[in-house]
């Protein structure tokens, strides 16, 4: 992990804001997670989740406010910079490499820890085959780890769709990162894998990850949250451990009426 040790949060969100065009996304968002803890960010369709990872992770930039990893600003970091402070992230709408095996696609999250150049390739130097071998018995390690083991040499497009979502995890933790960021990891699994699901996030956890993930399904981000943060509207509304999120009446009002029933088992 990479992050220094400092006193404060790990991430920390202070008054962000962002618009598109006309229309508020994020409007003064203030949060933050502390290390080693689970934060589970819900709101309904539209309330600015996606926006605000977008933001954390340099894909977007805010308007105005603050974001600091680690005690020290992201804001104008580009992507790959922020990653290599260590936040790893999955997408919404899984996004590997279909082309590549499961390996290959775990591999290309290692690529950064592994010093060797394309001159190093190119002759295949004994640092570039050390680093190859460490490369490819990492990666099937967190392919082990996330109970994908046996498709190493499969096409990611050819996994089945709730193992593609474990491959893009193991991708994101092959950056060794101190927070991991997932959005909508339950999205699509069976009961039986999203029950798996909870469980591998609450290791994670356990191990020392911090883990920031966005989730509609209540069930999931109830029982793995330490706390969340429920925002509507581009607004922080709510704040809190998960039994007093569920009673709180700002944010049983938010969802009413809306067509993502939040409180389903
Ligand atoms: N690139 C963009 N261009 C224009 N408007 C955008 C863009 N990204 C987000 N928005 C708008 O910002 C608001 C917040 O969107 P966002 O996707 O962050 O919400 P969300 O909470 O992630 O929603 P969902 O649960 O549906 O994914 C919405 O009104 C959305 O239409």
């Amino acid at each position: 992990m990479t992050e220094q040790p400092h006193g404060g949060p790990l991430l920390e969100i202070v008054d962000v804001r962002r618009r598109f065009g006309g229309v508020v996304a994020l409007d003064q968002v203030s949060m933050r997670v502390e290390k080693g803890e689970i934060v589970g960010l819900i709101g309904p369709n539209g309330a600015g989740k996606t926006t605000l990872f977008n933001l954390i992770t340099g894909i977007y930039r805010p308007d105005g406010g603050e974001i600091r990893f680690a005690g020290r600003s992201v804001v104008g970091l580009r992507p790959h910079q922020i990653a290599a402070l260590g936040i790893a992230r999955t997408f919404q709408t899984i996004r590997l490499f279909p082309h590549l095996t499961a390996l290959e696609n775990v591999m290309a999250g290692l690529h950064h820890s592994t010093r060797s150049g394309v001159l190093d390739a190119i002759f295949s130097t004994p640092r570039h085959r050390r680093e190859q071998r460490w490369a490819v018995s990492r990666a099937r390690q967190l392919l082990e780890e996330l109970g994908i083991a046996r498709y190493e040499h499969e096409l990611a497009s050819h996994l089945p769709y709730g193992d593609q979502r474990r491959l893009e995890i193991a991708r994101a933790l092959a950056t060794d990162p101190a927070l991991v960021i997932l959005d909508e990891p339950a999205g699509g699994l069976s009961d039986a894998e999203r029950t798996w699901l909870m469980q591998r996030i609450r290791q994670l956890r356990d191990r020392g990850l911090t883990i920031l993930v966005i989730e509609h399904h209540m069930r999931v981000v109830m029982g793995i949250s330490d706390r969340v943060v429920v925002l509507d509207q581009g607004r922080v509304i709510a704040e809190g451990p998960p039994q007093s999120i569920q009673a709180d009446p700002a944010v049983i009002s938010a969802y009413l009426g809306r067509e993502d029933e939040p409180w389903e088992p």
